[in-house]
């Protein structure tokens, strides 16, 4: 497989919420499959699908019956047309009446039976299109449930692209699957046993013929589409995700890429992804070729067996004309659904490789998760307690906190600092319950964070992160997300706690204003303030700051700084501080190092450490920033 590195680097461990920073991601490594532990397979899908067959069993067991049933009718059409070509045979014995009546019986029969098989198809047609597309928003909606909740860390080694890329095929994948097993094989299966009995009724070793021949051909068209099609189309569905993945990540990031001028690069990358999507998906094609030239051959020598055998019996006296023509009407029906079947197969075989990233997100673990029954957790004073806590990230070797213990009481405001990769972030995440630790617990007040659910955790911890990130909605709608429903009063209000109202008020659409993907229409210190507002909004007991790393300008700043000193107020603060400068005012400064507290006291008193850390920071911040 050609490397073209399009997985993202190591998760990036800035972002207090775990969000990957928008970057231009480097060439690289060979792309590791971002589902590289948990397998797609044929079991894992298939499964999947019975999952949510089973939540509509009334619908799907409706529609197996009219189906079965359409297809009951379908093979006794036939023996009526064999009916009707022995009376007309017989008028010389039987005298023209009876035949006559014969005959009209026989056709009145027949149209009996396919206007009997159109009704029953009908009501088939109208099931599936009550249950597919049912069917098709449930799944993606749960798939969509299970990604929101996957941990920190899945997300930050996903492509986004090839992600909705996942839930889309997949959810098209149960339209392909439904019309291929309940619309076509289900038929074409009921139609070959009742085809079988027929012909076992008339002439055994007819039947034995037909059943032998029937079996070798599903056995071998689904032997050649799952083991010698699927895995090249498993194949083409992975460089399909990629080059979703590839644009979304180029189309995501494009101010970077219009900064560098590198608008060629990115499409000579996804010109290396498709041709590689082109190599697979012909492989596939042509396997798919040559499968279907195996199932024609095999059906022309059904064909001549059982057209052969049947002659041979005229021959002999054992069958009359009519048996001839209701031998060849009934290879006609069975014909047309075998053929059928092998593109049947070939459908369902897709559909399945459509679905099967689907299954795989759908049972991805959660690592994190709400125990079963955990409460709410009511609002807290805002005291936080790590009791000998022990945490390393998973999958990683370095341990980032042992046996580490630390109180802080509520209302305190903290700011946390220490040289790049001491265990900041780690600890804020730790609060938010990111991640479980391993060993010893977090505690709010003095509930532990394990007990209750995520989703109360935090709806009682607002966060401002370092570059805040906004939905593409309206100005409004972004502050409102902290609480959905606060009424348009309480929004002004937050956003003039923020000093966000002031160039909120000058967009000629206001509040109704929308802010671009990820916010890019407003800059950096407005952002902020849109974020500020939200917190303000949030009302929670405890307040997270990741302090910006760029430079605003000093107004903006000027501004931020006073709506942060306001939303401090009365809540449990902890400020990521990149900027001593921004900290000095704070209860306690707690300085980390190595995932240990090396020094903990207010600006004050760390200063007065003459060989302290801190104090070595201090004196090495050039312009304002701590350098890591
Ligand atoms: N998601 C992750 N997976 C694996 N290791 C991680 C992850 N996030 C952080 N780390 C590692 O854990 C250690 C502590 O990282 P942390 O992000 O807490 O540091 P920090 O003090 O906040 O650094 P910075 O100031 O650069 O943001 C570092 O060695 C880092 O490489």
């Amino acid at each position: 497989m050609t490397d073209i590195g399009l997985t993202p680097g190591p998760a990036a461990p800035s972002a207090l919420s775990g969000q990957t920073p928008v970057s231009v991601p480097a060439s690289g490594p060979a792309p590791a499959s971002d589902t590289a532990d948990l397998k797609p397979s044929l079991r894992r899908t298939w499964r999947f699908v019975m999952r949510h067959w089973r939540r509509h069993w009334g619908l799907v067991l409706a529609i197996v019956l009219a189906t079965t049933l359409a297809a009951v009718l379908e093979i006794i059409l036939p023996v009526f047309a064999g009916k009707l070509v022995d009376a007309l045979s017989h008028t010389q014995t039987l005298g023209r009446d009876a035949v006559l009546d014969l005959a009209l019986t026989a056709l009145g029969s027949m149209v009996g039976l396919g206007i009997g098989m159109m009704v029953l198809r009908i009501c088939v047609f109208t099931g599936l299109t009550v249950l597919t597309p049912r069917m098709m928003t449930d799944a993606a909606l749960e798939t969509f449930r299970r990604v929101q909740r996957l941990s920190t860390d899945w997300h930050a080694n996903t492509f986004v692209g090839s992600t909705v890329r996942k839930i889309g095929r997949g959810s098209w994948g149960f339209d392909e699957l439904n019309d291929a097993i309940l619309l076509a094989m289900l038929p074409s299966c009921a139609v070959l046993v009742g085809a079988v009995v027929m012909f076992a009724l008339h002439w055994s070793l007819l039947g034995a013929v037909v059943l032998a021949g029937a079996v070798i051909y599903v056995t071998v068209t689904v032997t050649l589409s799952l083991r010698y099609v699927a895995p090249y189309a498993t194949r083409s569905n992975r460089w399909d995700s990629r080059m979703s993945a590839v644009m979304a990540d180029a189309i995501g990031c494009n101010a970077v890429v219009k900064g560098f001028g590198a608008e060629e690069r990115e499409e000579h990358r996804l010109e290396r992804v498709q041709t590689g999507w082109r190599r697979r998906t012909r492989a596939t094609w042509f396997r798919g070729t040559r499968s279907a030239l195996v199932q024609q051959l095999m059906l022309v020598m059904l064909h001549a067996g059982i057209v052969g055998l049947v002659v041979w019996f005229w021959w002999q006296g054992l069958a009359s004309a009519g048996d001839l023509t209701l031998a060849l009407t009934a290879y006609g029906v069975i014909h047309a659904h075998l053929s059928d079947i092998g593109h049947h197969i070939r459908t369902f075989q897709r559909a399945m490789n459509d679905l099967e990233d689907m299954a795989v997100l759908s049972d991805w673990p959660l690592e994190v998760e709400d125990r079963a029954g955990a409460p709410d957790l009511p609002r807290p004073r805002g005291e936080i307690r790590f009791e000998r806590v022990s945490f390393t990230y998973p999958a990683q070797q370095r341990t980032v906190y042992r046996d580490f213990s630390l109180t802080i009481p509520a209302g305190q405001r903290v700011g946390l600092v220490g040289p790049s990769g001491s265990g900041k972030t780690t600890f804020i995440k730790l609060v938010q319950r990111l991640y479980d630790v391993q060993a010893g617990a977090v505690l709010l007040d003095d509930t532990d964070v394990r007990t209750v659910t995520q989703a109360s955790l935090r709806r009682q911890i607002a966060i401002v992160q370092q570059e805040p990130l906004l939905f593409h909605r309206s100005l409004a709608d972004n502050i409102r997300y902290a609480r959905p429903d606060a009424s348009m009063a309480e929004v002004e209000a937050a956003a003039a706690l923020a000093h966000a109202d002031v160039f909120i008020r000058r967009l000629p659409e206001g509040y109704a204003t929308p802010v671009g993907e990820r916010g890019v229409k407003l800059s950096g210190g407005e952002r902020q303030r849109v974020a500020l507002a939200r917190a303000f909004l949030a009302d929670a007991p405890l307040l997270i700051l990741d302090e910006a790393t760029s430079s605003l300008d000093s107004e903006s700043e000027a501004m931020i700084q006073d709506a942060m000193e306001r939303l401090m107020q009365g809540r449990t603060t902890l400020v990521v501080a990149h900027r001593l400068s921004t900290i000095r005012s704070l209860d306690r400064i707690l300085v980390f190092d190595q995932g240990m507290i090396r020094e903990d006291g207010d600006h004050d008193t760390l200063m007065r450490m003459s060989d302290g850390l801190y104090r070595r920071l201090v004196d090495r911040q050039n312009g304002g920033l701590i350098e890591g």
